[in-house]
């Protein structure tokens, strides 16, 4: 099930043979045993270490970046881009860990108190392909400078990007039972949360996952972290270059060629401006180019496989049955690999798949909102609540209206993106928890009380 396959031509690179149930065993026996000398080091050892990995990741960023673009299909330029925020995630934590994990002192009745941070165990990590070094960092960098040991379970279609990262924490100074890469099935992942030796489990991917996983680990009363999907509203409510709006609704939509979880995927536009919006967006959209993605004059890029192409496909078909109205795109690039055109969709109403369904991939669907009150109903009705954004000329009215969305993220006047000491993740089905900023390092630690006596 572990392969390397190109989606800019469909061809099977190399397979990998799965994880043996014997390698689950070494791995959890590993990460327990490993365990009290990791934590027992001073953080600053560990800390150290947590550096390294980031000067390695940027030392062969090139090497690295060729890897997620083979595997995934992302541009090499943004595959570039993404080695940086890891290499940044990775200092983010190792710079500060000594302050997020400082005691905080409480003054109680009867006496004082010290809340302390510590490491709870062998955590598993499972993650997926859209940024395969990226989210990776946001669970292990935190996790690594707090103390725990991690088994990571990567995506089954970023084998070689699994390994590339193992080679790096190794070569960084992590000692091998503390960061254990398995290429574990769906079962064998069961089999490790339903394991006394793992302490909690984060994943970050669908919410057919989330749920399937968030079910075993309560089974076993576990905690759990769950970054899912995203349906993020882009409000617009007033612009001075409304042309110029619609362009950089279309670069944050088509970043990662839209596969972000956090991309603005429903855009809601006041109606006195939604035409020129709309035309707007329809011509960006319309001027990118399908190519190699390791070509610099590619702006097209695959999907990050042939059936996540068929996938987004089928939705768009069945939106257009349902009514929707397509300006732009609507199917598959005339080229082999996993190309889907850029599309622009409206008239998607409430009821219909694609109202509620997450479109992961070169996917807009433009609302026109009557009102503000209308703009914040339409944002808020979606299962999920993932980013959100609001533009305005008058950031008070952006405020105010960021207010009303039921979201983990609100940004002004700007869509998506992320960045290490911005705490990242969702409400309602987009998941539980945060990651990045100092909160990212709270998930999997206790809270230990110390209760200290008046004297
Ligand atoms: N909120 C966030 O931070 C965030 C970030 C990136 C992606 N995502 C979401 O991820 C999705 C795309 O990623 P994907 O297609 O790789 O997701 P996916 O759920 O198919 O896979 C994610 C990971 O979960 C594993 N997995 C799948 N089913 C499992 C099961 N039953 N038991 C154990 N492990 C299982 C996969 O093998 C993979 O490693 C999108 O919905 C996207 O929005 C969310
Ligand atoms: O896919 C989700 C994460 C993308 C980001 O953090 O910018």
């Amino acid at each position: 099930m572990y392969a390397t396959v190109n989606p800019a031509t469909g061809e099977l690179v190399e397979s990998f043979d799965a994880a043996t149930d014997a390698d689950v065993e070494a791995a959890l026996s590993g990460v327990a045993g490993s365990f009290a000398a990791w934590s027992g080091r001073p953080l600053a050892e560990r800390a150290a270490i947590v550096h390294r990995v980031a000067d390695l990741f940027e030392e062969r960023a090139d090497e690295l970046a060729a890897i997620i673009t083979l595997e995934m299909g992302k541009r090499l330029e943004e595959s570039r881009g993404e080695i940086d925020i890891v290499a940044a995630i990775f200092r983010y934590y190792a710079d500060n860990g000594a302050t997020f994990l400082a005691d905080q002192e409480l003054t109680i009745e009867g006496g004082r108190a010290l809340v302390q941070k510590r490491p709870i165990g062998a955590v598993l990590g499972i993650m997926p392909w859209n940024y395969p070094y990226y989210q990776v960092a946001r669970f292990a960098a935190p996790n690594l400078v707090l103390g725990n040991t991690i088994v990571l379970k990567h995506a089954p279609s970023c084998p070689r990007t699994a390994l590339a990262i193992a080679r790096v924490m190794a070569d960084a100074g992590v000692p091998e039972d503390v960061y254990v890469n398995l290429l574990a099935t769906n079962e064998q992942v069961a089999t490790m949360i339903d394991d006394p030796r793992i302490q909690g489990v984060s994943l970050t991917g669908s919410e057919r996952a989330g749920a399937a996983v968030a079910a075993r680990a309560g089974q076993n009363l576990k905690k759990v972290v769950l970054e899912l999907g995203g349906s993020d509203p882009m409000i617009v409510l007033d612009s001075a270059d409304i042309a110029a709006t619609a362009r950089e609704a279309a670069a944050s939509r088509m970043g990662n060629m839209g596969q972000a979880c956090n991309a603005p995927k429903r855009m809601i536009v006041l109606a006195d401006l939604y035409d020129d919006f709309v035309a707007g967006l329809v011509a960006a959209m319309g001027e990118l180019v399908p190519g190699d993605p390791t070509d610099p004059a590619t702006t097209l890029a695959p999907l990050s496989s042939l059936a996540a192409a068929d996938r987004l496909v089928d939705q768009l078909e069945r939106a257009v049955a349902q009514g929707a109205t397509v300006h732009t795109g609507g199917g598959r690039v005339d080229r082999p690999g996993a190309f889907v055109e850029p599309t622009v969709l409206t008239d998607v109403a409430p009821g219909t798949d694609a109202y509620r369904e997450e479109l992961f991939g070169p996917v807009a669907i433009v609302f026109r909102a009557g009102s503000e009150e209308e703009a914040v109903a339409l944002a808020n009705d979606t299962p999920f609540g993932l980013g959100s954004s609001v533009f305005s000329t008058d950031l008070e009215r952006a405020q105010r209206v960021a207010d009303r969305i039921d979201a983990g993220m609100v940004y002004l006047n700007m869509a998506g993106g992320s960045q290490p000491d911005l705490p990242f993740g969702g409400t309602k089905r987009s998941g539980i928890g945060r990651e990045l900023g100092p909160v990212g390092m709270d998930e999997f630690a206790n809270h230990r009380v110390l209760r200290i006596p008046a004297s």
